[in-house]
């Protein structure tokens, strides 16, 4: 009674073949434009609402933060990971206590000798060095960046980078993509809406097959740890969290081996193909518009000089490069329905009633193009994060990384690295888009986390003492 409008679903399905399964976000905002910004779905069974505009996005998640912070028990990640860990957990003292750690030690000064802004830097040599190697042929860049992106979670998490050939390394991010294809893909939602179908060998079984093997590699290295990890010198996020275990051995606490697995596996998870997708589409519109690439490098050149290395507080001077990022996660529109979330108690948004465990979907996309918050809503254009005068501004429909209790706990990060790395990469190299390339594709490869189409990418040495430091 009084649930928004919506379309009428259809038994056992609900209203999912009512969505382009190759496009679907056409079809979220044809329901908004017909029903408003806040409308009602079903997902199989399970009833929905979707939030359309930052106003309404903001009202349920910022607004009514804890009303709306709650996870879903039902979907098949969960069950995988038992909810353990922050990215699947509902709203309680586990998450809670397991989120505020994730963001302290995530905090520069939580790690140790090494801080997060020398982990990246570090980690940019190795893709200069790649790219200095491939300077004058074209290839595919997908591969460098998600290694780049796993390897700096890698370092937080477990004290060093790896080997690109490394065969941990490979086996750990291998299963990693198979198990993150599984789990957004046709036969996670199978499972979701046909609970009779989970005792048949499907192939989502694979899902949790590919999770142990992941916990048992992650519950080796944590052994290692054990035995050589010393008190009050943590080298990475498993030593802060043993010392954590520690300390706490006498309270009644959430902390425990198998959360501390669940929330390594997040971290890997949710820091990887969001920040290598936007790279991935940062680069190609710098490659094919040129004015704006170059318009960087002077920025970039001017602020860094003879500088060795970029700092991330550079930002400051670089409102240009800031706002090139900005526009990049604003047309990358990475995440584009959230992570879902669930009302936690009957509650009311825009005067209609959300029963609890109704299923929340933050359209995000919506506030990234909303014709009404931008300058320039369907282009990518760096002055959608400029002022008059040039400065860098931040406008409220930005919500790349959700809003609320429940916003991306490592933004920070991510905006460091795509600071860092963004910056170093255009200070030694031109991208150019390869001349038998045909016409750049803009379209998105529609996902959870969605990403452009593969493409190539020729770079050039900017000057002659732009070369990279030699990493061996
Ligand atoms: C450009 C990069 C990134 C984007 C666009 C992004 C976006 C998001 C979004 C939209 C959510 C869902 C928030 C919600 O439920 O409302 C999220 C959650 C999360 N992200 Fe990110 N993310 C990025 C990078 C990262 C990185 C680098 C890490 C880890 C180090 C990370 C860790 C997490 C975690 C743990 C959550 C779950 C938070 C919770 O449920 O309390 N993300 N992210």
């Amino acid at each position: 009674k009084n649930f928004p409008p919506g379309p009428t679903p259809v038994p056992f399905f609900g209203n999912l073949l009512q969505f382009n399964r190759i496009n679907p976000l056409k079809d979220f905002d044809k329901f908004a434009q017909r029903y408003g910004s806040i409308y009602a779905l079903n997902i199989g069974r399970q009833p929905a609402v979707v939030l359309t505009g930052q106003k309404m996005i903001r009202e349920a998640l910022i607004t009514k933060a804890v009303e709306f912070a709650g996870r879903s028990e039902n979907m098949m990640v969960s069950h995988i990971t038992k909810s353990k860990g922050v990215i699947m957990a509902d709203y309680g003292d586990s998450w809670r206590e397991h989120r505020r750690f994730a963001l302290t030690t995530l905090r520069n000064f939580g790690l140790g000798k090494r801080s997060m802004e020398q982990r990246i830097l570090e980690e940019v040599k190795y893709i200069c060095a790649h790219l200095e190697e491939s300077a004058g042929k074209s290839i595919d860049p997908q591969h460098l960046y998600h290694r780049a992106a796993s390897n700096i979670i890698a370092s937080i998490i477990f004290g060093s980078r790896f080997n690109y050939q490394d065969e941990y390394f490979q086996t750990l991010i291998t299963t990693m993509e198979k198990l993150t294809k599984l789990v957004i893909g046709p036969w996670a939602m199978l499972y979701e809406i046909a609970p009779v179908l989970r005792i048949f060998p499907l192939p989502f079984w694979k899902a949790f097959h590919y999770f142990e093997t992941i916990r048992k590699h992650i519950l080796k290295v944590v052994d290692e740890h054990r035995k050589s990890y010393v008190t009050g010198e943590p080298r990475d996020v498993i030593d802060c969290y043993l010392e954590e275990m520690e300390k706490r051995a006498d309270q009644r606490t959430t902390f425990n081996d198998s959360e501390m697995v669940t929330l390594l596996f997040d971290l890997f998870v949710a820091g990887t193909d969001t920040t290598s997708n936007t790279l991935r589409t940062l680069t190609l519109y710098l490659m094919t518009h040129t004015h704006i690439q170059e318009q960087c490098q002077r920025e970039i050149d001017e602020v860094l000089g003879a500088r060795e290395h970029v700092t991330y507080e550079d930002r400051n001077a670089m409102p240009f490069v800031q706002a090139v990022i900005h526009e990049g996660q604003r047309v990358g529109d990475i995440v584009p329905l959230s992570v879902f979330h669930t009302a936690r108690t009957d509650t009311q948004l825009q005067g209609y009633s959300i029963p609890k465990g109704t299923i929340i979907i933050p359209y995000l996309s919506s506030a990234l193009r909303e014709e009404s918050q931008w300058k320039f809503p369907h282009e990518f254009n760096p002055q959608n994060f400029l002022n008059e005068k040039g400065e860098f501004v931040k406008p409220d429909a930005f919500m790349p990384f959700s809003a609320g209790s429940r916003v991306c706990l490592g933004e920070n990060l991510a905006r460091m690295e795509l600071f860092l790395i963004l910056v170093t990469v255009l200070r030694q190299f031109r991208l150019i888009w390869p001349k038998d390339a045909g016409e750049p594709d803009f379209k998105y490869i529609f996902g959870g986390i969605q990403s452009v189409k593969p493409y190539r990418l020729t770079v050039q040495l900017r000057t002659p003492e732009g070369t990279c430091e030699t990493v061996h």
